[in-house]
């Protein structure tokens, strides 16, 4: 029967300052996925590539360079990957992928997370699977390989989360029952999988918890118009650190968990628990602007801020505040237009941060 599964799946910034690979909150900007299988219309689109039963198509911006094949395009490489996983070597016949994405890309603000999280859900939906939320992050968790926008994605909210060590997975507590048919499930697919060359996620690689966020804050990202891949960022990042460094980031990390869940939230207490010294200090040269802007606001000089960051990799800076959110943009703002070189060109976004993650609605055509 001809149906239709829609899929929306929140923008993320990642990190919050100190919570390097680990932090994650979900924000109210959203890449939207549509398959149609089995119309009219499907039919016709889903022709041209008939190895993979499926078409893609992208509306509106944040498109600009992005792949169309089947294998090549990060939604519907990720949602072939699982689908074969699961023993299901294509799309069902005619299917039909529309894509309309608010999430600019290379930006710091999980535009690839949230590709990958679409592409579970896609084929979840599309094969049926009936995967449960902790088996998805597990696949995700094989394509983006930091939890934190995945998490964040996929649950909602500000998300703190880790990954298991590949060797010792599976440490969630679970029932004897559930447990061997776990272990007799997870046998069957493996053999299925080595039949066929794909590489399994090992069961609960990815642990989370949803944490506490004041509703009075929301998030303003400032968004250079250049983009800057994850994979340079993370390159920029040193291969060890200073014990100092790491117990200044644990102090405050520790501290932020709890600090923005605070009803009145507290300034200068976020203030400083934003602070970092694990990636920021070294992406810097990345961001034009990106020192003096975390030098130069503070709660005091600025109302209504409670604190600063690179969002993610970056280049977006974000500030999370409880007013003046126009206000805090212009100022960020202006910081840019006077880099070098005729400054850095920005846009920015006063966005919520959402309690409710990804999500697919199938409705029978
Ligand atoms: N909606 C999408 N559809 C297909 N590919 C995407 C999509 N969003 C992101 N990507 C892929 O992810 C890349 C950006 O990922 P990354 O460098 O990690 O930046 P970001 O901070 O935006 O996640 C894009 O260049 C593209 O290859
Ligand atoms: N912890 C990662 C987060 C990357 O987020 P993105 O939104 O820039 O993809 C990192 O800092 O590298």
């Amino acid at each position: 029967m001809p149906a239709r599964h829609t899929i929306n799946v929140p923008a993320t910034s990642a990190n919050i300052g100190p919570g390097f690979d680990v932090m994650g909150l979900s924000l109210s900007l959203y890449l939207t996925v549509t398959a149609e299988v089995g119309t009219a219309a499907a039919v016709a689109a889903a022709a041209a590539d008939a190895d993979s039963n499926v078409s893609i198509a992208y509306e509106g911006g944040n498109a600009a360079g992005l792949p169309l094949g089947a294998r090549a395009n990060l939604i519907t490489r990720t949602a072939l990957y699982v689908l074969e996983c699961n023993g299901v070597g294509r799309f069902p016949e005619a299917t039909a992928v529309t894509v309309a994405n608010r999430i600019p890309l290379g930006r710091g603000l999980g535009s690839s997370g949230a590709a990958v999280v679409a592409g579970v859900l896609l084929a979840n939906a599309v094969g049926a699977l009936g995967l449960t939320e902790q088996r998805m992050l597990d696949y995700c968790l094989m394509i983006e390989h930091h939890p934190d926008n995945v998490a964040a994605a996929l649950v909602g909210g500000f998300v703190a989360s880790y990954l298991v060590d590949v060797d010792r997975p599976g440490n969630i507590p679970v029932s004897e029952a559930d447990e061997a048919d776990l272990a007799r499930r997870e046998r069957e697919q493996r053999a299925a999988a080595a039949d066929r060359s794909i590489n399994l996620p090992p069961e609960n690689i990815g642990h989370f918890l949803r944490l506490g966020c004041s509703p009075r804050i929301r998030a303003i990202a400032i968004i250079p118009q250049f983009e800057l891949a994850t994979a340079k960022a993370r390159a920029a990042l040193p291969g060890t650190y200073k014990t100092a460094d790491v117990v200044f980031n644990l102090q405050r990390l520790a501290v932020l968990t709890t600090a923005l869940g605070r009803e009145t939230p507290d300034p200068w207490l976020i203030y400083r628990a934003m602070e970092d010294k694990v990636h920021q200090p070294y992406r810097m040269h990345l961001v034009p602007g990106l020192p003096e802007i975390l030098r130069s606001l503070n709660p005091d000089n600025t109302p209504g801020l409670l604190g600063v960051c690179l969002s993610g990799a970056g280049p977006t800076v974000l500030a999370l505040a409880v007013d003046n959110f126009d206000a805090i943009a212009a100022k960020i703002r202006a910081i840019f237009d006077i880099q070098p070189d005729g400054g850095v060109a920005t846009t920015y976004e006063v966005l919520h941060i959402v309690s409710e993650g990804a999500t697919c609605v199938t409705e029978t055509l």
